[in-house]
């Protein structure tokens, strides 16, 4: 009889991950090369070497810029594809994929060719890459609020498939309050709602999102650590929290991974998840946030399932399905121990 050594990583769900943000450099060229875009690289190599980023401003202006090969749906399906088959070596079971419709519209590429692109690859992930999915839109809290509720009400009358919606570029200077009438809309149209607070941003953006917005979930929230009644209250409350360690040090809001709140955001009792957030640009999927997270960190096994539980827990699934998948990962974490 053969029985196969227990995987080395556990099933998980990515919560927090930005499809844009999976641009591989080479699927960049070849996306370049097929709609006649010029990148002011001469190669995917050179590209790779300029994702070495001083803040999360210096960062979104690269993936903002690379954008400009994304132009038709098919270049949103490959790159979604793309994503799912990396996504579902590292151990994904579930993915809640962001998209940015702002940036697209503003580049005059049509929401339906975005929404569309993305939607065809996820309608069959399942079965295509064992990777069930959910799309959440994500707004530019550096964008007028009007300017969001004008593309969440187009999204809405084209009943685009997305579970909910999301908060996410430069933080500062950019309060969650400023988007409490798309929240409330959100809310009134029976979406899920999570948003970017405390990355680059104080614990009282965290706060004020789960307060004003009602956000359900938090995208980073590592700043919540300053403030120990907001980390008790979110502890009581069971907020998921979608940390991204490599992300958070590649961007310099942490200066290493073994300084990553993450253990005291374990130690308080929170729901947390760890995730990829941007992939290529971090030098790091899922899999490889959880080796670098394990190594830096010294997570034992029983910590690293109660992560990949979290971040099942911590997921827009109902509930039959992620009691099935909880299942998965205790069977992952009795099977090492
Ligand atoms: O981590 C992030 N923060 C803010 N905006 C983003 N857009 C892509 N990734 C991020
Ligand atoms: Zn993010």
């Amino acid at each position: 009889m053969t029985t196969s050594a227990p995987s080395s990583r556990p099933p998980r769900a990515e919560l927090h991950v930005h499809v844009e943000g999976t641009l591989e450099p080479g699927l960049a060229f070849e996306l370049a090369a097929r709609n006649g875009v010029a990148l002011p690289y001469p190669d995917p190599a050179s590209l790779r070497a300029a994702y070495d980023f001083a803040d999360l401003g210096s960062f979104l202006e690269l993936y903002t810029a690379n954008m400009a090969v994304l132009r038709t749906a098919a270049d949103f399906a490959d790159l979604t594809r793309a994503y799912l088959t990396r996504a579902a070596r590292a151990g994904v079971r579930h993915a809640e994929i962001s998209f940015d419709p702002q940036a697209h519209l503003a580049r005059g590429v049509p929401l339906e060719d975005v929404v569309g692109g993305i939607a065809s690859v996820l309608a069959t992930s399942a079965a295509d890459h064992g990777v069930s999915t959910l799309l959440i839109a994500s707004f530019h809290r550096d964008k007028p609020v009007v300017d969001a509720l004008d593309v969440l009400d187009r999204l809405l009358a084209t009943r685009a498939p997305i579970v909910g919606i999301g908060l996410d570029n430069a933080e500062i200077g950019y309060p969650p309050g400023l988007f409490t009438d798309l929240y409330a809309r959100a809310r009134e149209a029976g979406l899920r709602r999570t948003a970017h607070a405390g990355e680059e941003g104080p614990a009282a953006n965290v706060r004020d999102a789960l307060d004003l917005l009602h956000a359900e979930r938090i995208d980073h929230g590592i700043a919540v650590v300053q403030d120990p009644d907001l980390l008790t209250r979110v502890a009581a409350e069971q907020v998921p929290f979608t940390v991204c360690p490599v992300s958070n040090v590649r961007l310099r809001a942490v200066p290493s991974l073994t300084e990553h709140p993450l253990p005291a955001m374990i130690e308080a009792g929170l729901l947390v998840s760890i995730n990829s957030d941007d992939p290529p640009y971090f030098g790091a999927y899922v899999d490889d946030v959880d080796d670098a997270v394990t190594a830096a960190l010294g997570l034992t096994r029983d910590q690293r399932a109660a992560l990949a539980a979290a971040s099942f827990q911590g997921s827009f699934l109902p509930r039959d399905r992620v009691v099935a998948h909880l299942a998965d990962v205790e069977a992952w974490r009795v099977a090492g121990a």
